[in-house]
């Protein structure tokens, strides 16, 4: 069994479809946005029971029930999860950055003033998996920005099964976050963003998902911000003739078995090695919990690409613009440079994935769907907002106020002319 289709890089044609999800898939997000947007509390109880099939009756996650999740987990994970967000917490107080003033000599002062959103709605999934380190890798760099209200949602069961997955509450309490909803998929950003009667509107929403997230929080953009469209995952392995078969297809695999709608893709200029591949993924395929899954996406958006050499295969990368990129290649430095388009890029041979995903520091919120042509990881810039500052002084505009009044002038805006032109008159007496 071959899982995956392979051709040649340079006839890969990548369809980057401007509507993004099927005509079915944005219908049905619009339907539920009007539900939610009509019959508010009563819309996500309706929701979840038909999408999420589970009945709830309260949307609020209580003190005691995330309490209890610590009954539900042990302290390996708790020692794994704490040393996950230090270093996650490390990376992006790097990225902090501060309000600024310039003073000029003639005394005017211009700047930047940088202040957090007030209040954040954080998405994470849960639908067929539960996503804890989501938790982590959204709402940290939205703490490092000093956002005051930080709201989570997450669907009120996965697979079906009524219920939280306790580490996603337990990450949530580890971090201090309280005010947590139990509702996913488009009604959860829906209600994020109009409000309803429990759940009180946010200022932006942010964090992954299915499609019906990604393609919820692209309709409701403008009414509040969005971070990135990051839905379902995907990745691509740009390997030589040296790099090890099974490491390239267990890492293909880490992001196929995300989603259906997920995709792998190994490009190389080695036969050799796309045959080994293909080999690996059929032989590791059959030892995975999520097969079905996995299997569904290689079929579907899996490739193995075929390059005449690797310089031919770097400019396929940057076209797919991989929300995950791995350079699977002798000289991974090298071929870093070249990189244009990625979201992450993982480097040599035991840069896995997965050390990304839980671990390292860098977000693993990411744009996929080749949006990473134009954006970037999810990061503490993503929850500031920033206010230009001008002081012009006397000296200052007596100085310049000429060459302002002739701008004005010349856009036929005379009252911007006269507001200036009363001062330098009253003030050049
Ligand atoms: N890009 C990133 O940074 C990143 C990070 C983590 C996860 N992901 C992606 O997040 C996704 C998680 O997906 P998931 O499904 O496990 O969880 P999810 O929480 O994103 O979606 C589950 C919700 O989808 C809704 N839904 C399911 N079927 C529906 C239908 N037919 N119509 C309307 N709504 C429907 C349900 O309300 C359900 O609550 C995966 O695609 C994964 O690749 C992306
Ligand atoms: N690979 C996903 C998108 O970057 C994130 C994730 C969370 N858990 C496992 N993987
Ligand atoms: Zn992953």
């Amino acid at each position: 069994m071959n899982p995956c289709k392979v051709m040649s890089a340079s006839e890969f044609a990548l369809e980057r479809t401007f509507e993004y999800g099927s005509p079915e898939q944005n219908e049905s997000v619009q339907a539920i946005i009007q539900h939610v947007l009509k019959e508010k509390d009563q819309a996500l109880f309706a929701l979840s029971r038909k999408l999420d099939k589970v009945e709830i009756d309260t949307l609020r996650v209580s003190e005691a029930e995330m309490l209890d999740a610590y009954a539900h987990v042990d302290e390996p994970f708790l020692t794994s999860l704490r040393l996950a967000i230090d270093n996650i917490r490390r990376f992006h107080e790097k990225q902090k950055r501060q309000s600024w003033m310039d003073l000029q000599t003639d005394g005017s002062l211009l700047g930047q003033i940088l202040r957090p959103l007030e209040r954040v709605g954080v998405y994470v999934p849960g639908g067929k998996a539960a996503y804890p380190s989501s938790v982590l890798m959204n709402v940290i760099p939205a703490q490092v920005a000093g956002v005051k209200e930080i709201v989570m949602v997450t669907p009120p069961g996965t697979n079906g099964v009524l219920g939280i997955n306790p580490a996603i509450l337990v990450a949530a309490h580890e971090l201090g976050i309280t005010e947590i909803y139990r509702v996913g998929g488009a009604q959860a950003v829906a209600a994020l963003a109009y409000g309803t009667e429990t759940i009180r509107p946010v200022d932006k929403i942010c964090g992954p998902g299915n499609i019906y997230v990604a393609l919820a929080k692209r309709n409701v953009y403008g009414v509040v911000d969005i971070d990135s469209i990051a839905g379902p995952t995907d990745i691509v392995v740009f390997a030589d003739e040296q790099a090890e078969p099974a490491y390239v297809a267990a890492d293909m695999l880490s992001q196929a078995e995300h989603d259906e709608m997920a995709s792998a893709i190994l490009v190389t200029d080695s036969e050799r090695l796309a045959d080994e591949v293909q080999r690996e993924l059929a032989e590791q395929l059959a030892h995975l919990q999520r097969k079905d899954i996995a299997l569904a996406s290689l079929e579907r958006h899996g490739a193995i690409l075929l390059a005449a050499n690797l310089e031919e295969g770097m400019a396929t990368v940057n076209r797919i613009a991989p929300e995950h990129l791995e350079l699977m290649v002798s000289d991974p430095l090298n071929w870093l440079g070249k990189v244009e388009n990625a979201g992450a890029v993982f480097l040599g041979r035991y840069s896995s994935e997965p050390v990304g995903d839980y671990f390292a520091g860098p977000n693993h919120i990411l744009p996929t769907n080749g949006t990473a042509r134009f954006s970037s990881p999810l990061n503490v810039d993503d929850f500031l907002k920033k206010s230009s500052v001008i002081y012009y002084s006397r000296e200052a505009l007596l100085q310049n106020g000429e060459h302002i009044v002739r701008l004005a002038l010349s856009e036929g805006l005379d009252g911007h002319a006269k507001a200036i032109q009363v001062r330098l008159e009253k003030e050049g007496e």
